[in-house]
């Protein structure tokens, strides 16, 4: 694409046959594109010769012009696109990354944060984005390639957090070493992978596997954690938490799925239903809740299964594409070696609970960034849209909305940071003491904060942001499915109730008013 061409030249192809148009200073060659233009042919012809960027910007997202660049033939000669993309690189719009990545101060990160962003946020931008958006709209399962690729460039790995599992793949992004990898950098590949604006594509790329992991890594035997750790975290295998029932949701302990030990003692025999399965769709194994003993949560076990003969799985309907595998998963006499065992008889209440902070932390980095996003999405279209005249960001309701929506995102930004930095500090023990009920109260609020963010984010975009395709698409995405951090990994309400539990345990018996 080195040619250049004057803008007189341009201006010469101006009919439907011979159709130029400059945007950006690039020129493009709509001839043999005019008639499946989706914006129709007139549109085009009316701007045939000229330069194009102001209409063009008003009606599409700019990566339609990286998805069609076989149309651009050169630029203008002595000119320079103007337009900022950040793709790859952190954002310069107001608010649109958290504060230290604008300039701010920090206690919290250090060089290998600033290193591990950039590549993270590199490889997400060019490796998994150019997919996002096909996977968002059509759904279907997510090529095993683009897992294998995350896997070799240790993303899956990040998502699980510090520990030995980091041993299990080649290398951590920008050469971070495992013994060097803190929740800072976990953080950051949540928050990045939620930056990508495709909450089905990012819960597919993975979802299962961050909360279906973590037990196996904690209480499976060392055959089961060599066998399938390697696999999953490289991208060969999927896995996902089958705890869910359409009989038990956030109350746990009444699952009724259940596993009958043989005669011979060596297999259980399961039975039951499991419901919204994330990646259940496509997954290799279920960490499965079964119920082993009597009513309860003491007769409750884990188990290990494989996708094996009597276990199906249906792909639900749900708010999110496809491509999350939300799945409605059925056990019909499956045949389980007691050797999957996850931890111990009728004890896995345990196994189920030990992840519940650290998933819900994780919950709160993307369900934020995914409010960041949105705002930012909002702020761009508020400062380009002209209505009335003028700019949309001129009429003073747009800036409170704009206003209150960067204060409720860097307010629970600020809380989360604060309490990753305790996280990193802690033990596990200390951890289930002083944050939980911390943990509990920010998820809780960062989900309203989610809820407050799309509802303002919907009346500035307009009917863009309740159509899937087009300039509103992330809005649109963000408003359909934002809900669910709200239900999954503990509904609101629960968080809220335990967050206020958990301060009454070290609330002083002398204190009055
Ligand atoms: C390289 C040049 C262009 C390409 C590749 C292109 C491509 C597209 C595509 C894929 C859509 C479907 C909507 C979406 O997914 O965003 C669309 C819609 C549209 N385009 Fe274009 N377009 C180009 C230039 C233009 C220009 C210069 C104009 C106006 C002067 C225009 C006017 C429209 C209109 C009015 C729509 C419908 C928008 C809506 O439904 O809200 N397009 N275009």
């Amino acid at each position: 694409m080195s040619k250049t061409f004057s803008r007189d030249e341009v201006s010469r192809h101006n009919k439907a046959d011979d159709l130029w148009i400059v945007i950006d200073s690039v020129v493009y060659d709509l001839t043999r594109f005019l008639p499946a233009h989706p914006g129709g042919e007139h549109v085009l012809i009316e701007v045939a010769g000229k330069d194009a960027t102001e209409e063009f910007y008003s009606l599409h997202r700019h990566a339609i012009l990286q998805k069609f660049s076989k149309f651009a033939i050169g630029s203008v000669t002595g000119e320079k696109p103007k337009i900022q993309q950040d793709l790859g690189s952190m954002s310069k719009v107001p608010y649109a990354e958290s504060s230290f990545w604008m300039g701010s101060k920090t206690p919290y990160y250090n060089e290998s944060h600033v290193a591990y962003r950039k590549a993270v946020r590199e490889f997400v931008d060019t490796q998994l984005r150019p997919h996002a958006q096909e996977y968002e709209d059509n759904g279907g399962k997510i090529d095993i390639a683009l897992y294998k690729a995350m896997g070799k460039f240790g993303l899956l790995a990040s998502r699980i957090g510090p520990g030995l599992h980091l041993k299990f793949v080649p290398s951590l992004p920008a050469g971070v070493k495992p013994d060097q990898f803190d929740y800072f950098h976990e953080m950051i590949a949540h928050e990045e992978i939620a930056r990508l604006g495709s909450p089905s594509f990012s819960d597919g790329l993975g979802g299962g596997m961050v909360i279906g992991l973590p037990p196996v890594l904690a209480f499976g035997s060392k055959e089961m954690v060599q066998k399938v750790a390697p696999a999953v975290l490289m991208g060969e295998k999927r896995i996902c938490l089958a705890i869910t029932e359409p009989y038990a949701g956030s109350d746990v302990a009444n699952i009724r799925c259940t596993a009958k030990k043989t005669p011979d003692g060596k297999h259980y025999i399961v039975n039951g239903v499991k419901k919204w399965i994330t990646n259940g769709h496509f997954s290799d194994y279920f960490v499965t809740a079964v119920r082993t003993g009597g009513a309860g949560h003491s007769g409750v076990s884990m188990l290990l299964i494989e996708r094996c003969e009597g276990l199906e799985t249906k792909q639900m309907k749900t708010a999110y594409s496809s491509a999350a595998g939300t799945a409605y998963v059925t056990y019909d006499n499956v045949k389980v070696p007691v050797e999957n065992l996850i931890g111990t008889e009728n004890q896995g209440f345990p196994v189920i609970m030990f992840n519940f902070n650290h998933e819900r932390w994780l919950i709160i980095a993307a369900v934020n960034r995914g409010s960041r996003l949105v705002t930012e999405e909002s702020f761009k279209w508020a400062v380009q849209r002209k209505v009335f005249g003028k700019p949309l960001i001129e009429q003073p309701v747009i800036r409170f909305k704009l206003a209150k929506m960067i204060s409720e995102v860097e307010s629970i930004q600020n809380w989360l940071e604060s309490i990753t930095y305790n996280m990193t500090k802690m033990s596990y023990k200390e951890q289930s003491l002083h944050l939980a009920g911390p943990i509990a109260l920010l998820k809780y609020q960062s989900t309203r904060v989610a809820h407050d963010v799309s509802d303002d984010a919907v009346q500035i975009l307009g009917g863009r942001a309740i159509t899937k395709t087009g300039l509103g698409s992330v809005v649109e995405a963000f408003q359909r499915t934002y809900k669910y951090g709200s239900i999954l990994g503990g509904s609101e309400e629960i968080m809220a109730d335990l967050g206020v539990r958990m301060a009454l345990k070290s609330f002083p018996k002398t204190a009055r008013l």
